[in-house]
């Protein structure tokens, strides 16, 4: 049996102001680094084999202040090509302990197009309600200039079934830190939600979702937080 632990970055300083964020690089604001780090607190005698993260800063900080607190080994960022990877080669038995990251822009957040960088409440005044959360939640209505979440399907599944899961399926226990919608995407797959049920899934800041990957299968055991396990996915 492997572990798929999922967890959406903490609050970053544009969630804080209720700016539309997308692939602006936005870092955690000091509440997201202290739910980083109670994350980090919840999983510390969790032992990950590899670490998954999308190409954003908030995401990235997320799985490294989580890491901070893991009593089993220390992340090591992975770059794929050039130099770097010369000199960050960890010889022998020094390797031991290093826990590698890959860092995927498949898992990056959904790309908002042209809402990127509104108040939320003002893209409400402006398109309505009712617009505004298709455009936020639903499957296959794009934001304008953006990615729907069908379209943010269309690069993080394949990402799940041709890196990640191969994880799993050699037995090791993996860390994925990502994004609410591109985590949204990654759920509805797994779980095998309707469009109507995904218009409804929200997920948390900073709160590990974890699955048991047993017979090819992902097993939801629920959010981990400091009263054990939450298995509800749907409000
Ligand atoms: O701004 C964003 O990129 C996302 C995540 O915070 O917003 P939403 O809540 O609409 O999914």
């Amino acid at each position: 049996m492997a572990l798929l632990v999922l967890v959406r970055h903490g609050e970053s300083l544009w969630n804080r102001l209720n700016i539309f964020t997308g692939w602006v690089d936005i870092p955690l604001s000091e509440n997201g680094i202290r739910e980083a780090l109670k994350a980090g607190d919840l999983l510390k005698d969790y032992k990950f084999d590899v670490i998954f993260t999308s190409e954003l800063v908030r995401a990235i900080q997320t799985a490294m202040l989580i890491m901070s607190r893991n009593k089993h080994g220390v992340a090591k960022i992975e770059h794929e090509n050039g130099k770097m990877k010369e000199w960050g080669t960890v010889y022998g038995e020094h390797g031991r302990n290093y826990i590698p990251v890959y860092k995927a822009w498949q898992l990056n957040e959904r790309y908002y197009g042209k809402l990127q960088g509104w108040n939320k409440d003002y893209a409400r005044k402006v398109y309505g309600d009712e617009q505004v959360l298709l455009w936020r939640r639903s499957y296959d209505i794009a934001p304008p200039g953006g990615e729907s979440l069908k379209d943010t399907a269309k690069r993080t599944i394949p990402y799940l079934k041709e890196r990640i899961i191969p994880e799993l399926e050699k037995g090791k226990n993996v860390l994925v830190s990502a994004h609410g919608n591109s985590l949204r995407s990654v759920v509805m797959h797994i779980e095998n939600l309707t469009k109507e049920e995904v218009l409804r899934l929200n997920i948390p800041t900073g709160i590990p979702l974890i699955y048991e990957y047993k017979n090819r299968k992902l097993i939801r055991k629920g959010y981990l937080t400091e009263r054990g396990f939450i298995n509800k996915l749907i409000e």
